[in-house]
This record gives structure tokens, sequence and C-alpha cells, in this order.
């Protein structure tokens, strides 16, 4: 199967990977708004194919009923990075694919081998369809979706930063509980078989734990332009 996604010439892919809370989603809308390109959230569509389960009556527990049932929600991404979209079915999933319910199951779905490989395809042939380029941010961008991206970046930040930044999301959380839900994600996700969250051999790694949003932002702006000047 090939995994070149064919794009304009001057179109730039982006690939942004790293665990939960580093500030993939963040960034990524950023940047993509300041540099035109388009921007695709790739947790948000294995929220989606969760959250269909979850109202469809599948046993997440079960890989084998969630491998049948796979191919069965149809699930459309908008990419303008100033008002992302995801659709299941028609229905808009947004607010949705965000509760704890799901969360606390999309890493035991997107591990199942059938899920991947349907999200995966989307994925490519979205980001082959955006003809000025795209920042595409996710587990496994770099090393699976898109391996021959033009820029990878993996970000990180310890867990206490991600967690306390987490936290300042929902007012009286609990930051210990935070944590731990944080680390017991990666762990799922990094411990996978297929395709787990890991770092490309030839990503930059950005420990984002003493910067501001803002700074992390700027660092990226500053490689995706110094990769268009040597291109
Ligand atoms: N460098 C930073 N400093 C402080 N806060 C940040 C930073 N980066 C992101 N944040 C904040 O942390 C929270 C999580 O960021 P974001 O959703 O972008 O992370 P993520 O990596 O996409 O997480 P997930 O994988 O769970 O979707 C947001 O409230 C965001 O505003
Ligand atoms: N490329 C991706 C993106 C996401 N996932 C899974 C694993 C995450 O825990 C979950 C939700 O992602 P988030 O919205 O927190 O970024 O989706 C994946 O396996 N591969």
């Amino acid at each position: 199967m090939s995994t070149a996604v064919e794009t304009a010439s001057s179109a730039v892919i982006v690939a942004i990977d790293g665990p939960s809370g580093t500030g993939k989603s963040s960034t990524s809308k950023a940047v993509a708004a300041k540099l035109g390109l388009s921007y695709l959230d790739t947790g948000a569509q294995y929220r989606a194919i969760t959250w269909w389960m979850l109202n469809n009556g599948i046993d997440v527990t079960s890989p084998a009923e969630i491998a049948t049932a796979a191919a069965k929600p149809v699930i459309v991404s908008g990419t303008d990075p100033t008002g992302p979209t995801i659709t299941v079915d028609g229905e808009d999933a947004s607010g949705p694919i965000r509760t704890q319910e799901v969360t606390s199951q999309v890493s035991a779905v997107s591990a199942v081998p059938e899920v991947r490989t349907i999200i995966t395809e989307l994925q490519r042939t979205i980001a082959a369809g955006a003809r000025g380029g795209i920042v595409v941010e996710g587990r496994d961008i770099g090393t699976t979706v898109l391996p021959d991206a033009d820029l990878k970046i993996f970000l990180t930040a310890s867990p206490e930063a991600r967690a306390a930044r987490r936290s300042g999301e929902v007012k009286g959380s609990d930051l210990a509980a935070t944590r731990e839900a944080l680390i017991k994600r990666d762990a799922a996700d990094s411990g996978r078989k297929t395709s787990p969250l890991a770092k490309a051999d030839d990503a930059v790694e950005v420990d984002t734990t003493e910067l501001t949003l803002q700074q992390v932002i700027e660092c990226v702006v500053t490689l995706v332009e110094e990769k268009r000047t040597a291109a």
C-alpha cells in the first residue's frame, strides 16, 4: 500500500504528534491559521468513531465487535483552522466527542487495527486534498499516516505541566486524578501494537514544559518557514 500523499508542489505538509496535553491542537490550529494552511485534528476522528460505537450499542471492550462495525459511520472533518468541524453520519459531533465517557474509551477503540486502517485512509485522503498544504496533528502522523511529511514535530511536556493545563480548562477538577488519567491514556496509546504513539526518527522534538503557547507557536512557525525556504 502506498503511503505517499501527492499535493501541489508549493504545499507543505506538517505532522505534529505527541502525548495528550502537550499543546498539539492549540499549536496546530494557530500555526495553520497564521500560514494559511488547512488543519486536521485526527484525535477528533478517533473520538468520533468511539462516540458512534457507544451510541450504537457496540461493546467497546470487544475488539471483534469494534472491528465489524468500524466501516459503518461516515466521518467528515472540516479543515478550516479557525473553525474546525466534525460530523458523524451528518450530525455535528464536536461537543459529544469531548465527554468524559468518550475520553475514557477512545484509546481502546483506536487500538483496533480495522479502525486504524479506515481512519488512516481518511486522513491521507484529506491531506492529499489540501491543495495549499496542511497541519495534521495526532499520535502516529509522522510515523505512519504521513511518513513523507515535509516537517515532523513531536511535542512533549512533563505530566505535571500537562495535568495543570488540562485542570485549568475545567473548574474544580482534581489535579492528581487528571494527571493519573493522562498517564493511563499515554500508556495505552504508546503500548498498542498498531501504530502506537511514537516520535518519528526524523521529527524535531520540542519540550513545551517551560514554554508559553505563544512561544511554541512561534517555534513551529519558524521551523515551517525554514523548511519552505530550503525547498
Ligand atoms: N505551552 C503551553 N503553555 C500553557 N498552556 C498550554 C500550552 N500549550 C497548550 N496549552 C493549554 O493546554 C491545554 C491543552 O492543549 P491542547 O488541547 O492543545 O493539547 P493537545 O496536545 O492537543 O491535547 P490532546 O491530545 O488531549 O487533544 C489547552 O487548554 C491549551 O490552551
Ligand atoms: N493519530 C491519532 C490521534 C489520536 N489517537 C487516539 C489516541 C488518543 O488518546 C485519542 C484522542 O486523541 P486526542 O483528542 O486526545 O488528541 O485518539 C490515535 O490513536 N491516533
